[in-house]
This record gives C-alpha cells, structure tokens and sequence, in this order.
C-alpha cells in the first residue's frame, strides 16, 4: 500500500550542524508513529520538517524528499502556508489563542481560509470539539476565553482547532508533558480514535506511551533514524543493540 507520508533520505542542517542525517521513514494511512530518543537526537527536528516550520528558523536547510499523498512538500511552487493547513501541529505546551474564545479559536483557521458562514462555522466547531473529546465539557461555554479552561482541556482545545481544517497529517510534538496523568491519559485515549480521521506522528519522550498509543515506534540517536518497525516488536524483540538498550532503560 502507498504510504501516506514517505520521507527519503532527509537531511536536516542548522548552520552547520547535521541534526538529521539520512532518514528514510513512511507511514501508513490512519496510523499513529511514534519518534523516541534522548534528548537532543533530532526527533522534534525531523517532525518540524513535514510542516516546513524550518523555513522559519534562520541556517536551518532540509535536503532529501518528504512526500506527502504524493505531493513532495518542499517541491519548488508548493505554498508552505497551504501545506500547514494539510499537516496540524500540537505543541508540548498548549497554546490557544489567549484573547479569543474557545469557538473562535476552534474555528480560527478556518476563517483563514475564508469561511464566514455561522453556521457552517458552528457545524465544525462542534464536530471538531467532539472529535477532541471536549464537547461535553465546553458545549455551555463556547464564547468565553480559552485561557479559562484547565491545561488538558486547552490542550484538546488545540487539537479540536488543528482537526477543524481537516488535517491528512497530525503532528503531536510531546502533547501530554505539560499535562498531569489523567489529562494524558484523555489525550492517549483520543489518539486511538484520531487515527479513524488523520494520521498521528508523535514526538514522546515516555516509552510507555509510545508503547500504549502507536502501531509503528521509530528510535533516533544523534542524528540517526536507528530502527524503525512495529511498536511491539521495537520493543520486545529490536533488532540493533542500541534499540534494545534505550528500550529496556539502559540510556536515556
Ligand atoms: N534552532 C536551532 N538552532 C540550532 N540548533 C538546534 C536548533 N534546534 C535544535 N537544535 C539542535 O539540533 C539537535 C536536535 O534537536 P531536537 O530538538 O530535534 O532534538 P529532540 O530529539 O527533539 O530533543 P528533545 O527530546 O530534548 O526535544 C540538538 O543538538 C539541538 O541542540
């Protein structure tokens, strides 16, 4: 089967330090992938890559192929504003608009897009909310600011506004580390029924998580994509030595 998203021989640079080197990855449709690795070994780097956020940090330069449903994402001609709107980016800490209210920053990036229809605005906000498993809880307070609601909820808040553009791709970088343990759980629920909608990659430095919540775990070290396969296997049976020894703790 064509993997949705397919990266080939990416090379990731700030300056003249080699942060990424050579990753091959793909990912399947309505899967979630999880990226882990020590500090420092490029994780964040690599998934900041598929939304081109790096044509906004000055020295940075990608190299190799991300391709995307086909359409390679640094292709000359392609706008990295539109292709932003086809990959959604959750961020560790969350991050609503801080002077709009929940609906208005649910529907936020669609207005961007030039929707002004109430009630086709309405109809997304609330599909979008239930999709983030927060309808329930803000369906009475919609016009009343973001910043009200507790740090778990602003986070499915971020996520209920990264789905309302009906993203292919979900990048999810550490969602949970800002969050405590029942909120992260909420999340890692979501994300298993997220993949029914979009596909998931998530930076996570818990192993636990990346264990509960993925289908396919790809391990880097300084720079290197080491291993990559089924989340099971990565971690009952990997293949390299170095894989094995993150895993069961040894480093990291
Ligand atoms: N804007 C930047 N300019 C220069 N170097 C950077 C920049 N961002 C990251 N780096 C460096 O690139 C390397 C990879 O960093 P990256 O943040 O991708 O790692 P990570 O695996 O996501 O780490 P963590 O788990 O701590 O978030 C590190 O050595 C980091 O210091």
């Amino acid at each position: 089967m064509t993997p949705l998203l397919s990266a080939q021989d990416v090379n990731i640079y700030y300056g003249d330090k080699h942060a990424v080197k050579g990753v091959h990855l793909e990912f399947a449709r309505g899967t979630v992938n999880a990226l882990i690795g020590p500090s420092g070994c490029g994780k964040t780097t690599f998934l900041r890559a598929i939304n081109r956020m790096h044509d906004l940090t000055p020295g940075a330069r990608v190299t190799g192929r991300i391709v995307l449903d086909g359409q390679d994402v640094y292709e000359h001609g392609v706008d990295p504003v539109a292709m932003r709107r086809r990959v959604g980016m959750v961020f560790q800490k969350p991050n609503p608009f801080p002077t709009m209210s929940v609906f208005d920053n649910v529907v936020a990036g669609l207005k961007l897009t030039g929707v002004r229809n109430r009630a086709q605005l309405l109809a997304v906000a609330e599909r979008s909310l239930r999709g983030a498993a927060l309808w329930d809880e803000v369906r009475d307070r919609l016009n009343t600011p973001a910043t009200g609601l507790s740090g778990g909820q602003q986070q499915r808040l971020c996520i209920a506004r990264a789905l309302a553009v009906e993203p292919e791709i979900l990048l999810m970088d550490e969602p949970t580390s800002a969050l405590d343990p029942a909120s992260t759980a909420r999340i890692e629920d979501l994300m298993t029924e997220l993949k029914k909608v979009t596909t998931i990659v998530i930076v996570t430095h818990n192993m636990h998580q990346a264990a509960r919540v993925s289908d396919t775990t790809s391990f880097f070290l300084v720079g290197d994509m080491v291993e990559h396969g089924p989340t099971a296997r990565i971690f009952q049976a990997p293949r390299d030595e170095r894989t094995e020894a993150y895993v069961s703790g040894r480093f990291g």
